[in-house]
Order: structure tokens, then C-alpha cells, then sequence
């Protein structure tokens, strides 16, 4: 079997001398070439495995190891090879765009005209030329945000790590920068993106780890997680008046499996994918008059968090519903 690139082996951490805990036993593996999406909401403990990932944080019990050996034995080598992009903006706020990008090249062991000429790309790449004369401070936090991107992709570092990438981006330079992202990919990088963007991530990411206070509540791919949620597919159907005048429509619809009202003229059917043709041809002839729209779609990413959240929630109320079965957590795969 071939090494995995990161091993995180029993990672925890505890600040106030054990009273926060921000994560705690986690394992899993990162293969490389993959990209991993870390996703979670707010305070899941996120944000402190990338930097216990990077080194930047010392766990209090557990290690990470780089190439089957302990990170904090070889931090040279990993700041190197690890090029991250933190949440927290940039400090050097009396740099330029282009210095800012140019010394990060240097930083990461460039010859002087190598860095200089793959900061003039990443600049026109990420559409920042305007700004690219201005002193970090100076300009929006967009711009910021692209400068750490560009930063962080100076280099060919091997390796990215991403803590949300596109915040306060606008969509277009958030396609932008997936495309960057994934362009390094292709050509053989290994990528760890944490977001909150589910529904962005889904586009970019081969595997999921979904963290929740601090624990590992699940590590697949997409599809896989989608599977062991629900193989139902949502017909999503707007009706012309509101639902609550064509009972007879509620009634028909309530066959076919859980109706969920989404609001006054919008309503979710649950139905399964065998059932999906016949269900279209009955809204197609018999209610087409009642029906502005439809659509059928398959479970999304964002509805498999949803629901490992929903789990993990229920387990924390009522320990006896505990669902030891759940195969969710391939840790180590
Ligand atoms: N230096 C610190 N001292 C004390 N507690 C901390 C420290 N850093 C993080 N924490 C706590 O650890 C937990 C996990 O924080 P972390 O920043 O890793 O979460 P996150 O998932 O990245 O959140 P977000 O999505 O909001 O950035 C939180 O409860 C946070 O308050």
C-alpha cells in the first residue's frame, strides 16, 4: 500500500488547561493528489487541525506526520512544501501586491527571476494588475484575499492548504479561483480546502471530512456520503396557486412519498428514483394546470451535512440513541 501523504493520527487539543477542547482523537489519512474538502460550521475545531496540519499548532495529545515522520520534526521542509493560505488576513500590510507574492516565491526558495515572473502571471491570473502597485493595506478585502491566494500558489509548493478561500469574493473571482485550484490539482498537487460553501465544494472536492465539536463525524467521497444518506431524489415543484387551495394536488402528491411545503407555492416531494418518470408524467397531464415548474434532483452535499449534523445533534440530546451502526467515519481510508 502506498504511504499516505499525512497521517493524522489521534490529534487533539485543549486550551485553558483542558477546558476548551478544539479537537479531539482525530485520525484519518490524505492521500496525495486528492483534494479534501474540511467541512463544518462555526467553531467545529476546523481552522486548528489545518494548523496542527501545518505545525503551526503543537497537539496536546496525538501527531501529524508528513511523509510517515512527526510535522513538528521537520518544519522547514513543511513550510516549504506546505503552502497555506490561513483565514486570518495577511500581516505584511506595508507590502505591494506584487512584493507580497514575489517575497513569498522567495520565502519558498525561488532564484530571484523565477519569482518574479510567476508573480506577474499569478497577478494577471487573478486579475489583481490594478492593484498590483498598492500597499496591502490600502486596498479591498477581496483584493487581500486574492493577494493571499496569490501568496499561497507562488511556488509550486506541492501542497496547498486553504482555510476559506473565497471568502468575500465576488462569484466571478470565486470561479477564478477554483479554477487556479483546481488547475494545481491537475497537474499533481495535493489540496485541503476548509469552507463553509458547501454547495461551491461540491464542484472541487474528491473527499469530504465533516468535523463537528471537534470530532470527526464522517470521511468519503461525495458520492458515497450521499449514498449512506438517503437515495431518495426531491422533485421541487411550483405550483401556480398556493398548495393550500389544491388539496386534491397535496393529496396526489402525499402518495408518491414525504411532502415537505418549502414555502406558499413551492413544496418538496421524496420520492424514490424509480418512481421519479411516472410521478412526471401524472404532474405532465393530469395537474399541469396547477403546476408553474418542477424540477428532480439528486441529494447534494450540503443535504449529507445536514443530516450527519442532524445525527450527531440527537446523539448529544439522548445518548441511548447512539448509532453505533453508522458507517459514516471511514477513518484512516
Ligand atoms: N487560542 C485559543 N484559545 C482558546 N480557545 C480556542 C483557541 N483557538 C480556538 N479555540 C476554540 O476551539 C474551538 C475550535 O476553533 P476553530 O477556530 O478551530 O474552529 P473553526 O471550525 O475553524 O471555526 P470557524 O469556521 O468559525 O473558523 C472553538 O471553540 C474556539 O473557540
Amino acid at each position: 500500500m502506498t504511504q499516505p501523504l499525512f497521517e493524522i493520527d489521534q490529534v487533539t487539543k485543549t486550551y485553558k488547561k483542558g477546558k476548551v477542547t478544539a479537537n479531539s482523537g482525530i485520525s484519518f489519512t490524505i492521500k496525495k493528489g486528492e483534494i479534501l474538502g474540511l467541512l463544518g460550521p462555526n467553531g467545529a475545531g476546523k481552522s486548528t487541525l489545518v494548523k496542527q496540519i501545518v505545525a503551526h499548532i503543537k497537539p496536546s495529545e496525538g501527531e501529524v506526520r508528513y511523509n510517515g515522520s512527526n510535522v513538528l520534526g521537520q518544519m522547514k521542509k513543511v513550510a516549504r512544501e506546505v503552502a497555506y493560505y490561513a483565514q486570518e488576513p495577511h500581516a505584511l500590510t506595508s507590502l505591494t501586491v506584487s512584493e507580497a507574492i514575489y517575497f513569498s516565491g522567495r520565502l519558498r526558495g525561488m532564484k530571484k527571476q523565477a519569482a518574479k515572473s510567476e508573480a506577474q502571471q499569478l497577478i494577471e491570473e487573478l486579475e489583481l494588475t490594478e492593484a498590483a502597485g498598492k500597499m496591502l493595506k490600502n486596498i479591498s478585502g477581496g483584493q487581500k484575499r486574492l493577494t493571499g491566494i496569490g501568496t499561497t500558489l507562488i511556488g509550486n509548493a506541492g501542497v496547498y492548504i486553504f482555510d476559506e478561500p473565497t471568502n468575500e469574493l465576488d462569484p466571478k473571482k470565486r470561479r477564478l479561483v477554483w479554477d487556479l485550484i483546481q488547475k494545481r490539482n491537475r497537474e499533481g498537487a495535493t489540496v485541503i480546502l476548509v469552507t463553509h460553501n458547501i454547495l461551491e465544494a461540491e464542484q472541487v472536492v474528491d473527499r469530504v471530512a465533516v468535523i463537528n465539536h471537534g470530532q470527526l463525524l464522517a470521511i468519503n467521497n461525495v458520492a458515497e456520503l450521499k449514498t449512506e444518506v438517503d437515495q431518495r431524489l426531491k422533485c421541487e415543484i411550483t405550483t401556480v396557486h398556493s398548495l393550500t387551495h389544491s388539496k386534491e394536488l397535496e393529496t396526489a402528491l402525499e402518495q408518491w412519498g414525504t411532502v415537505t411545503r418549502l414555502s406558499d407555492q413551492r413544496t418538496r416531494v421524496m420520492i424514490t428514483k424509480e418512481d421519479a418518470p411516472s410521478l412526471l408524467e401524472e404532474l405532465n397531464t393530469t395537474w399541469s394546470s396547477h403546476i408553474q415548474s418542477y424540477a428532480v434532483v439528486p441529494p447534494s452535499l450540503e443535504d449529507v451535512y445536514f443530516h450527519i449534523d442532524r445525527d450527531q445533534e440527537k446523539e448529544q440530546q439522548d445518548p441511548s440513541e447512539r448509532k453505533g451502526e453508522k458507517t459514516y467515519a471511514a477513518a484512516g481510508s
